[in-house]
Formats: structure tokens, C-alpha cells, sequence
């Protein structure tokens, strides 16, 4: 949808209105809400059940801000207003222009329904959005969505409502005596130490900083490791490193009031230890893996039958192939993905336990988690070990939401390091707290930035997000040979360095590298992984990203780097697709012509750096090219200096190809399929890519319905 602007504001006041179960969306409207007062914006803010309140013959502009709960279900607070809205009739709201910000979770099936339903029901009254609708996902973090929605809500009203800087109507801040209390240390402290920032005076010193030991490991902090090295089955487990992540707070002198700081999250668990061990595991016969791991489809134990590494030691990314192997059949279908349950590192979980002062004779004992409103993704632990759910339900590495931000504040002792959090976590803060995450902070790390925050074990395993499973699309196909006992995939192993020597690993890719002994490039490796076994389930693809059903449509399918996985699946099952066909057709030695009548072009668009380093399953698309599966195998090279007769990437492929496309699509009904990392190539080629597409789906009104 096209975001509406208009040349003059047409009209002087503005309705800020919400649902919300649990407070984010209230939070974050008070918030807007606020924040438009400040602005000179006349507003006035309501749950959406006071709609009666509203003279929605008057008010033109609506920003609405609405979270989604149960299965997809509006919040309580909206009931009355959805009984009314459904039986509203014609078009009345012709005059209304809207905005609206869900907030949901993708780990649910209807993700922000509630917003993407107001959205439709609002349209088909006769309003219009006059700014692109957000939707946040609280698995990742609301701010994510939320902060720069938000930022940008500005100038779009801007064209709406008349803004009155005048009416300059300071609201007060929503503090808690607590956080007053703090609010005021830091006004005091300021004053106090830089009597220049009370009259806003401009800063000639040094940015203050969190820590200036950045890097350092912080040996004293990891307390319980230290002399008393962790030993697993695999030997000894090395402390991992906590880093301390610089940001500038000199701005922070500059604010005597913080708002719109979240709230803090309940505390509702207790943590019951067991005498006894109970059943916390699921042991089958090829091992054990915590009971509530949750799949949406039957949990595999796959054991690993091959791995190869794709990639020249000096290639820039490490590029892994591997092929797990199931003792029963398994169903799945080109273009679906595997889930893998990867646990977080060995030495991070154990660092972070002990940095939480649990004894390291602790960290196997059974508890039991007890209490009311349980997160749903910790309710299925009946009893487990500490290190298992710091291993598996937690995650410790994705960078921290301002709610947790605000809760490490109230454990903090220190008063420097609670004044420090407490203002990342309130809006004035703002930059700081993009700043800090910008620099992907693990849980260790925030522990190690702040060392005065003892939090309770049990606040952190209640208010960590779930740790997620990892997703592979699939590279063969189950019509090969043995092709439902086996499945492939490719990935590269994430592991990259931040400014400042600040080492980052993904959770499951490096874990699945050392698991498998790093093997080195060259032939696939098939022996030396006998006791392995990999938790996973099938994924199945919910957005038609599968071949076909009729076979002789053209399939165009582009995929840079890794993003040419599935599409290796897609040409191997072609691949048997037309071995079966062949022998039902009884075809032989008979005219080629007739097989190829069944089948479509099938055209491939890869890019990569450089052929000799990362053209991945060269040898691959080769044969397939030579049996004739693969009709057209373009090939976009970007770091190579005499690059003849092709683009460097794949849109300039695309671009110099695009009469050829565009016959398949307009005269042969052809297929686009594009798949690729976003974080890959700098998300260059894939997005590039699509506006180029784009461009021609607006250009010619065609494309559109054929995303694949
Ligand atoms: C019990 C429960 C059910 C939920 N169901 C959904 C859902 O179906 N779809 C969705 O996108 N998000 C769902 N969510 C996620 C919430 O929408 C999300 O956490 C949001 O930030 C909550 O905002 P609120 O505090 O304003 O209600 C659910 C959350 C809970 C606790």
C-alpha cells in the first residue's frame, strides 16, 4: 500500500487510540501521545472500548496502536469497539485518515491480526492510511518496528494536522517514586559534576563512556569459572568472553525528565528444586534431548551422513554443506525447510551461569519452574537442569528489549550503572539505547557492562526471550534415491568481528561446525560422525514457495549466495521429476522434443564473489546444466576485475535479460522465485533484485500475483 501524503494538514486535531492485554500498546500510545503534545499536535488518547467518546464525524485523524493476543484475537479492551465496527454500514469514514502499529509475535500462527484486520474493516468503511502500517514482532523486540514507526509518524502528520507549537503543553512524566528518585539523583549528579550541562551549555569534555576496558575479560565477574575450568563430555569447556559495550552518555545531562519508560516484567516464578531427578528428558535410542523442546511438527533425532566444506580457506565466508540422515521416512517437498533446536554455546551458558553466582555443583541439579502466568515457551519444563534451560529455552545473544534494559536497572547497586540503564531504557535515551544494541550485546555482556546488577536467576530465565530454532531450506529432493531418509542443506558458518575486536557467533551454524569437526574444503566427509544426532523437525513452506504443480510452466528462479539453496532442491527433484517421466513415457532413445513438451525452462540466476572461492555447488549446476534440466545458468560475479559478458550482480543480469523474462512471464505464464539472506552481500543483490522486478510489476501491472 502506497502511503497517502497530502500538501495541507486538513484538520487541527489528532486521536491517538489503543488496544492492548497486557500494557505494550497502552505504553507505547501514552507515549505517541505524549510525544504529540510536545509537538504542538492538539491530540487526545482512548482505548479503543471509549470509542464512544470519539466524534468520528469530526476526528480525521486516527493513529491507532493495537497488539494481537489469544489465538489472533483482539485484545479485552476492543471487544465493544470490534461489535461495533462490524456492524458499522457504507462508506462513513471517507474523511478519515488512519495509521496504524500492531504489536504481536511471530511465534504465533496470525501474527498482528488484529491490526491487519482493523486495516482491511477501516478501508472498506472508506478510510485511508495516510502512513505505511508497522507491525512489530515481540519475538525479535517491539523497538525494532516501534522506535523508527515512530520517528517517521512525524513528518507524516505533519501533512495532516495542523501543528501548533504554541500550545506548548508540557506533559508530566509517568514516574514511579523509585524512578523519580533516580531521575533526580541524575539531575543532582549532574549538577554537581558538570554545573555547565544544567544550562544546556555545550559539552568541551571527553563523552562519558560505560567502560573503557573494552575487550578486557573481566576475570573477577566470571566468578565459579575462574581456577575451576568446566569440563564436558567433550573436555574442557573455555570461559567465553564478556565485552563491554561502549556508548556515549555525555548527552545524558541534558535530560531532568524521563518518560515513557516500559514497565518493569512481572515477576511470577519460583524456581523448586528436586531431591530427586525426574523424567526431564526425551531419551530415544540414539540419545537424549531435553522433553520440552517444542516442535510444531514430530521432533527428528537425525544423525549426520556427510559434510562438506564448499569454500576455500580463503574465501570470505566459510560455506558448509551437510546431509542428515533419518532411520524412517520423512515427508517434505522441495522449497520447505528444516528447523534445527541448536543450543546455545557451551561456554557461554556456562559463563552466564556463573556470572549469576550458581555453583558450578549446582548447574546439574533438577528444578521444577512453578507459578502463575508461566511464558508459554518455559510451561512445558516439568523439571530440567539449569544448564539444559540455559542451553535450550533461552535465548542469551539476541540484544536486549528496553523492558529488560529497565528491569537490570532495578538490580543495579551501583548508582552510575541504574542512571546509565534507566535512561536507556526511557525515550530521551533513545540513541543511547540503539547505540548499545547496535552492538548485538549478549546477556554476558550486559552483566559484564554493568557489573553491579545482580539480578535473581530466576528474573532472568522468566524475562530472556525463548530461544528460537534455526531454519535451513532443503537442497535435494525426496524423489531422489533414498530421498525420504535423507536432507541436505548449505549455510555459512556466521562468525564475524565488531569494532573493537568484539567476536559474534551465530547460535546454530558455528555449533554445527565444530560438532562436525570443521572439516576442511574439498570432498565430502563421511565418517567420524557415528554418535551425533541433531534435533530438528520439517518445516513446512507456507507461502507457495514449492515447484509447481504443472511442470511445463518456466521457472525463473534467482538466489545469490546461499539464497540458491532451495533452488538446488527445486532442479534435483526436476531433475527425478523427468527421469520418471521418461520411463513412463517409455521414451528411450526417442526424440528429446517430447520430454522437453512436459517440462518448462527452468533458468537459474546465481551471484557470488569470486568463481574459484564461493561459487557454490558449481559442479552441481554444471551437470544439471548439461543433462539439460538447467536451460539457463546466468552467472554474476562481483569481485573480479575482467568480468566479461555479465553484470556484476544479479539485477544487472536480470536487467540485460529482461526482454527474454519477460516473454516467459507474458507468453508462457513463467514463475519468479527469489531467495536470499537479506544480511548477505550486504542485502545488495536480493533487494536490488526485487525493485528491479518491482519496478516492472508496476510498470506492466503483471507481476505482482506471481511472486512466488
Ligand atoms: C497469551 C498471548 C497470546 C498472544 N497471541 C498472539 C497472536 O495470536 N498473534 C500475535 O501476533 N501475537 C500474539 N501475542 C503477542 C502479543 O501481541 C505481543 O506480546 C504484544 O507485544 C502484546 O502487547 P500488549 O501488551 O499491548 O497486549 C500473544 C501474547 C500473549 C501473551
Amino acid at each position: 500500500m502506497t502511503p497517502e501524503t497530502d500538501p495541507v494538514p486538513h484538520t487541527d486535531h489528532l486521536t491517538v487510540l489503543f488496544a492492548s492485554q497486557t500494557g505494550n500498546a497502552e505504553s507505547i500510545s501514552r507515549n505517541i501521545y505524549e510525544q504529540a503534545q510536545e509537538r504542538g499536535f492538539k491530540s487526545s488518547h482512548f482505548v479503543l472500548n471509549d470509542f464512544a467518546k470519539v466524534d468520528w464525524d469530526k476526528e480525521n485523524c486516527l493513529v491507532f496502536i493495537v497488539s494481537t493476543t489469544g489465538d489472533g484475537d483482539p485484545p479485552d479492551n476492543s471487544t465493544k469497539f470490534w461489535r461495533h465496527l462490524r456492524k458499522l454500514k457504507g462508506v462513513g469514514l471517507t474523511k478519515a485518515k488512519y495509521a496504524i502499529l500492531g504489536l504481536g509475535d511471530t511465534n504465533y500462527d496470525n501474527f498482528c491480526q488484529t491490526a491487519k484486520r482493523l486495516d482491511t474493516r477501516l478501508q472498506e468503511l472508506g478510510a485511508s492510511p495516510f502512513y505505511a502500517r508497522g507491525l512489530a514482532d515481540d519475538a525479535t523486540g517491539l523497538e525494532e518496528t516501534v522506535d523508527p514507526w515512530i520517528k517517521n509518524l512525524w513528518p507524516a502528520l505533519a501533512h495532516q494536522v495542523i501543528c501548533t507549537p504554541t500550545i506548548h503543553d508540557l506533559p508530566q512524566p509517568h514516574l514511579t517514586s523509585e524512578e523519580e528518585r533516580i531521575v533526580k539523583d541524575i539531575i543532582e549528579k549532574q549538577e554537581h559534576d558538570h554545573p555547565h550541562h544544567a544550562s544546556h551549555a555545550p559539552s568541551s569534555e571527553k563523552p562519558a563512556e560505560v567502560s573503557a576496558r573494552n575487550g578486557d575479560v573481566d576475570v573477577a565477574s566470571l566468578a565459579g569459572v575462574v581456577g575451576n575450568l568446566s569440563v564436558t563430555e567433550k573436555g574442557p569447556v573455555i570461559p567465553a568472553t564478556g565485552y563491554s559495550i561502549e556508548v556515549d552518555f555525555s548527552d545524558m545531562a541534558n535530560h531532568s525528565n524521563l518518560t515513557a519508560l516500559p514497565r518493569v516484567p512481572n515477576a511470577n516464578l519460583k524456581i523448586i528444586e528436586l531431591d530427586q531427578p525426574t523424567s526431564g528428558t526425551t531419551t530415544t535410542k540414539f540419545g537424549t534431548v531435553p522433553s520440552f523442546l517444542q516442535t510444531p511438527t514430530p521432533l527428528l533425532l537425525a544423525k549426520v551422513n556427510s559434510v562438506q566444506c564448499l569454500t576455500p580457506d580463503d574465501a570470505l565466508k566459510r560455506t558448509i554443506s551437510v546431509e542428515f540422515g533419518f532411520d524412517d521416512d520423512v515427508d517434505y517437498a522441495p522449497g520447505d525447510a528444516f528447523g534445527i533446536w541448536a543450543p546455545n554455546d557451551e561456554s557461554l551458558v556456562r559463563s552466564v551461569l556463573a556470572a549469576l553466582a550458581v555453583k558450578e555443583s549446582d548447574m546439574n541439579k533438577q528444578i521444577k519452574l512453578d507459578g502463575q502466568g508461566i511464558p508459554s515457551h518455559l510451561q512445558p519444563i516439568e523439571s530440567a537442569t539449569l544448564l539444559d534451560i540455559f542451553r535450550y529455552a533461552i535465548d542469551l545473544t539476541t540484544a536486549p528489549k528496553k523492558a529488560n534494559i529497565r528491569l537490570y536497572a532495578d538490580y543495579a547497586a551501583d548508582l552510575a550503572e541504574k542512571q546509565k540503564l534507566m535512561f536507556m531504557a526511557s525515550k530521551q535515551g533513545a540513541d543511547q539505547f540503539n547505540a548499545f544494541r547496535a552492538q548485538g550485546p549478549t546477556f554476558l555482556d550486559i552483566l559484564h557492562t554493568f557489573p553491579s546488577v545482580k539480578i535473581p536467576l530466576v528474573r532472568v530465565i522468566e524475562t530472556l526471550p525463548p530461544l528460537q530454532p534455526r531454519y535451513y531450506s532443503i537442497t535435494n529432493s525426496p524423489l531422489a534415491k533414498n530421498g525420504h531418509r535423507r536432507w541436505c542443506c548449505a549455510f555459512n558458518v556466521v562468525t564475524y568481528e565488531l569494532p573493537h575486536s568484539v567476536k559474534r557467533r551465530g547460535v546454530c551454524t558455528p555449533w554445527l561446525d565444530e560438532l562436525t569437526n570443521k572439516v576442511p574444503y574439498g570432498k565430502a566427509v563421511t565418517s567420524g560422525f557415528g554418535s551425533i544426532r541433531v534435533a530438528m523437525f520439517v518445516k513446512p513452506n507456507e507461502t507457495k514457495f514449492n515447484l509447481p504443480a504443472d511442470t511445463s510452466k518456466p521457472v525463473i528462479m534467482i538466489g545469490p549466495g546461499t539464497g540458491v539453496a532451495p533452488f538446488m532442491g527445486f532442479l534435483e527433484h526436476r531433475t527425478e521429476q523427468r527421469r520418471i517421466k521418461k520411463r513412463l513415457m517409455n521414451i528411450g532413445t526417442g526424440p528429446r522434443q517430447h520430454l522437453e513438451d512436459h517440462f518448462g525452462d527452468m533458468w537459474l540466476f546465481f551471484g557470488c564473489r569470486h568463481r574459484e572461492k564461493d561459487w557454490l555447488f558449481k559442479e552441481q549446476m554444471q551437470e544439471f546444466k548439461n543433462e539439460g534440466v538447467l536451460t539457463e545458468l546466468q552467472l554474476a560475479v562481483s569481485r573480479e576485475e575482467d568480468v566479461r559478458n555479465s553484470g556484476k550482480y544479479v539485477q544487472d543480469l536480470i536487467k540485460i535479460e529482461s526482454k527474454r523474462i519477460w516473454d516467459l512471464l507474458s507468453k508462457k505464464e513463467a514463475l519468479i522465485y527469489v531467495c536470499g539472506d537479506a544480511k548477505e552481500h550486504g542485502g545488495f543483490e536480493k533487494t536490488a533484485a526485487m525493485m528491479e522486478l518491482n519496478k516492472w510489476a508496476q510498470e506492466k501491472r503483471y507481476l505482482r500475483d506471481l511472486w512466488a
